[in-house]
C-alpha cells in the first residue's frame, strides 16, 4: 500500500489558529492617520480564516477581510484523509462543513454544499443578482492566433465535457456565463495535454484561463500517488499536484483566492505561500495537505530548502506573468525550482505560461521549460485594451504635483464612484506623494516594497473598499491585480519599459469595462516615446503632437525599455513563426545588457537583501529582491 503521510490520514481540528500571522503596525502613509489602533482588533492584513475577503459576486471586494485574525496559514478546508495513491482514496472525515471533497476508488466525491463557505467564497447571492459591468461580448471579434502542431478547436460555452461538472457549478456560482477568448482556447489546449504559452490583454480572464483546465483535470483524474520518501520528515511534507508561481505576494494571494473558489467542494486543497508573513503558520497549513500550491518564488524556495514541500508530484506548472517570472530578476529562482529540485521534467508535466506581454528573448528562454508548446495570442498582444482611454500629458517634473492636484480635483466623481491608482518609480516617491496628497486632504495610501506585508495588505484593503480611494504604488502593484472599480490609472512617473506601462494601465478597463489612463511625460522619458507611440497606434488612441515631436528629436533606432534595446516594432507573436531562429541569444539584444537604466535596478546583484520587506520575502535566490527592493 502506498505511503500515507499523517497529514492525509489523521483527523484534523478546525484550524483554530488564534493569532494572525502578521501584526499590523502602521508607520504612516494612510489618509486615516497613524496607527489607528484597529489593526490588531480587526486582524487587518491577515486575509484569513473563515471570513476571508469574499467580496461581492462577480465583483470582488475585501468584505469581511481578515476579521477574526486568522491568517491564510490556518483555518479552512482541513480534511481528514486517508489516501491511497493515484485513483486511490482521499476519504473524508468531518470535512463536510468545510466544503472539502474526496477522491475514492477513482471517483470524485464532491462535498455537500456549505452555505456559509459559499457566501464567503462567492459573495451573498442576495446582495447582487448579476455580474456588474462585465462585457466580454466586446471581445468576440478579437483576433486570435494559435500556433503549434495539432491545436484543438476552441470551445464556445462552458459545458461538460470538456469541463468537469463540479467546476462548472463553481463557474456558475461566479456568475460567468461564457468563456472569455483566452479561456475558449486554453481550456481545450490544456485539456488535451499540451503545454501553452498564452498572451492576452490585461483583464481578459487569464486567471481562469489556467485555473479552469488545471482544476478540471485534477477533479477528473484525482491525486497523484504520494511518494514514499521513507523517512520521518516526509510525513510533514506537502506533495502538491499543481504549482502556480506569481511575481508578487499580492498576486499570489489573489490567485489563491480564485483557486479556492473554483476548488470549492472538490478534493483539491489549495494553499498559498509568500514572503513577508509568518512562515510557521504557512508550514502548519501545508502539513494539513496541499494539492494546488500558489507561491512566490522566494518563499517556495525557502520551503523546498527546508524539505517541507516536494515537487515530485507536480503535473501542472503555471507561471503567471511569465515574462516577468523569466526576466533577469526571477530567472535564477525559477530555474532552481523547476530544474534544481525534484519536479518532473518538461515532458512529464504540463507547463503553462500566461502574460499580457511576451518579449521575444523571454520566449526564447521559456523554451527551456516547455515541451512542444502551443502559442496562443488573443488580441493585439502586448497592446492595451481599447476600453482604456489613454491620455498623455506633457508635464515637467516640477509641475507634476500641481498637475496631479488639478486632475484629482477635476474628477470629483472619482472619489465617490471610482478608485484612482497612481504609479511612481521609487518607494521613496510613493511615500512622499501619498503624504503630500494626505496633506492636501485627499484620502490616499501607498503600497511598495519597504512597507511591511501587513501594511501592504492593509493599504490594498483600504483601497479596494474605497476607504482610501487613491493608492500611490510602485511597480509592485503593476501586474495581475484585479481590483474592481479602478476607473483611473495615473502614471505620475512613466516606466522606462512600455510593457510595464501596458501592465500598469491594465489595472483599469478590466473585464470589458471602460477605464482612463493618464500619463505625465516630459523629455526625460524620451527613451520610451517611440514604443509608446506604437502602442497608442496599436490601441487606436490619439497620439498628441508633442509626442511625435519628441520622437523626431530622439535618436533613430528604438531605445525603449529602459535601454534594453528590444523595441516593439511588432506586437508580440510566436517567435518560432515570425523568425527568431533557434539560438538562445537572439538578435534583439542581449538580456544581460542595459538593464540598469532608469532606476530599474535590474542589476542582478545579490547583495543587500535580508530586510524581509522585499517583494518576494527573504531568501537566498533572490537577486530580484535585492535589486528590485530599490524601486518597488
Ligand atoms: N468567463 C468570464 N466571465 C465573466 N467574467 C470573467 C470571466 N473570466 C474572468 N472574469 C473576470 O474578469 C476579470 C479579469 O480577469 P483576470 O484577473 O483573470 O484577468 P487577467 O487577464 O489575468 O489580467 P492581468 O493581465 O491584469 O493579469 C476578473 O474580475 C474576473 O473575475
Amino acid at each position: 500500500m502506498a505511503y500515507v503521510p499523517p497529514h492525509r490520514s489523521r483527523t484534523e481540528g478546525s484550524g483554530d489558529s488564534s493569532s494572525s500571522p502578521v501584526s499590523s503596525s502602521r508607520k504612516g502613509g494612510d489618509f486615516f492617520g497613524h496607527d489607528d489602533g484597529n489593526n490588531s482588533r480587526d486582524g487587518y492584513g491577515s486575509y484569513g480564516g473563515n471570513r476571508g475577503y469574499g467580496g461581492n459576486r462577480g465583483n470582488r471586494g475585501y468584505s469581511g477581510y481578515g476579521r477574526g485574525g486568522r491568517g491564510y496559514g490556518e483555518g479552512y478546508g482541513q480534511r481528514d484523509n486517508g489516501y491511497g495513491g493515484r485513483n486511490g482514496s482521499y476519504s473524508r472525515g468531518d470535512n463536510k462543513r468545510y466544503g472539502q471533497g474526496s477522491f475514492t476508488d477513482g471517483v470524485h466525491h464532491p462535498a455537500p454544499k456549505n452555505e456559509k463557505l459559499e457566501r464567503e467564497l462567492f459573495g451573498d447571492p442576495a446582495e447582487e443578482k448579476a455580474p456588474s459591468g462585465i462585457n466580454f461580448d466586446n471581445y468576440d471579434d478579437i483576433p486570435v492566433e494559435v500556433s503549434g502542431e495539432g491545436t484543438p478547436d476552441p470551445i464556445n460555452q462552458f459545458t461538460s465535457p470538456p469541463i468537469n461538472e463540479l467546476l462548472l457549478e463553481n463557474i456558475e456560482l461566479s456568475l460567468f456565463n461564457k468563456p472569455t477568448p483566452v479561456q475558449k482556447y486554453s481550456i481545450p489546449i490544456v485539456g488535451s495535454g499540451r503545454d501553452l504559452m498564452a498572451c492576452a490583454q490585461t483583464g481578459s480572464g487569464k486567471t481562469g484561463g489556467f485555473l479552469f483546465p488545471v482544476l478540471s483535470s485534477l477533479f477528473e483524474n484525482g491525486p497523484s500517488p504520494v511518494a514514499n520518501e521513507g523517512n520521518v520528515f516526509a510525513r510533514r511534507k506537502a506533495y502538491p499536484s499543481a504549482l502556480v508561481l506569481a511575481p508578487t505576494r499580492e498576486l499570489a494571494i489573489q490567485n489563491f483566492e480564485e483557486a479556492r473558489k473554483y476548488a470549492y467542494r472538490s478534493w483539491v486543497r489549495v494553499c498559498v505561500v509568500y514572503g513577508g508573513s509568518d512562515i510557521n503558520s504557512q508550514l502548519r497549513n501545508l502539513e494539513r495537505g496541499c494539492d494546488l500550491i500558489v507561491a512566490t518564488p522566494g518563499r517556495l524556495n525557502d520551503m523546498l530548502e527546508r524539505g517541507r514541500v516536494s515537487l515530485k508530484n507536480i503535473r501542472f506548472l503555471v507561471l503567471d506573468e511569465a515574462d516577468r517570472m523569466l526576466d533577469m530578476g526571477f530567472e535564477p529562482q525559477i530555474r532552481h525550482i523547476v530544474d534544481g529540485c525534484d519536479m518532473p521534467c518538461a515532458k512529464d508535466r504540463q507547463t503553462l505560461m500566461f502574460s499580457a506581454t511576451f518579449p521575444k528573448e523571454i520566449q526564447v528562454m521559456a523554451r527551456d521549460f516547455l515541451d512542444n508548446y502551443i502559442f496562443l495570442s488573443v488580441g493585439k498582444v502586448g497592446s492595451t485594451s481599447e476600453n482604456i482611454t489613454q491620455r498623455i500629458l506633457y508635464v515637467e517634473d516640477d509641475e507634476k504635483k500641481s498637475s496631479l492636484l488639478d486632475i484629482l480635483s477635476a474628477t470629483d466623481d472619482t472619489l465617490t464612484t471610482g478608485l484612482t491608482l497612481i504609479f511612481v518609480e521609487t518607494k521613496k516617491m510613493a511615500d512622499i506623494l501619498s503624504d503630500f496628497l494626505i496633506s492636501q486632504n485627499f484620502p490616499a495610501t501607498s503600497i511598495h516594497g519597504d512597507r511591511t506585508q501587513s501594511e501592504r495588505e492593509r493599504a490594498l484593503e483600504m483601497f479596494k473598499t474605497g476607504r482610501a480611494p487613491i493608492l500611490v504604488a510602485t511597480a509592485v502593484a503593476a501586474r495581475g491585480l484585479d481590483i474592481p472599480n479602478v476607473t483611473h490609472v495615473i502614471n505620475y512617473d512613466l516606466p522606462g519599459d512600455v510593457d510595464d506601462y501596458v501592465h500598469r494601465i491594465g489595472r483599469t478597463g478590466r473585464a470589458g469595462n471602460n477605464g482612463l489612463a493618464t500619463a505625465f511625460l516630459n523629455r526625460g522619458n524620451r527613451n520610451v516615446v517611440k514604443d509608446l507611440i506604437d502602442l497608442l497606434h496599436d490601441s487606436n488612441q490619439e497620439v498628441p503632437d508633442f509626442l511625435s515631436n519628441i520622437a523626431r528629436e530622439s535618436p533613430s533606432g528604438r531605445g525603449g525599455r529602459g535601454g534594453r534595446g528590444r523595441g516593439r516594432s511588432t506586437p508580440y507573436k510566436d517567435y518560432r513563426k515570425y523568425g527568431g531562429g533557434n539560438s538562445g541569444s537572439s538578435n534583439w539584444g542581449s538580456r544581460s545588457n542595459g538593464y540598469g537604466d532608469n532606476g530599474y535596478g535590474y542589476n542582478n546583484s545579490s547583495s543587500g537583501n535580508g530586510n524581509g520587506n522585499s517583494s518576494y520575502g527573504s531568501n537566498n535566490y533572490s537577486s530580484a529582491s535585492s535589486s528590485n527592493s530599490q524601486w518597488w
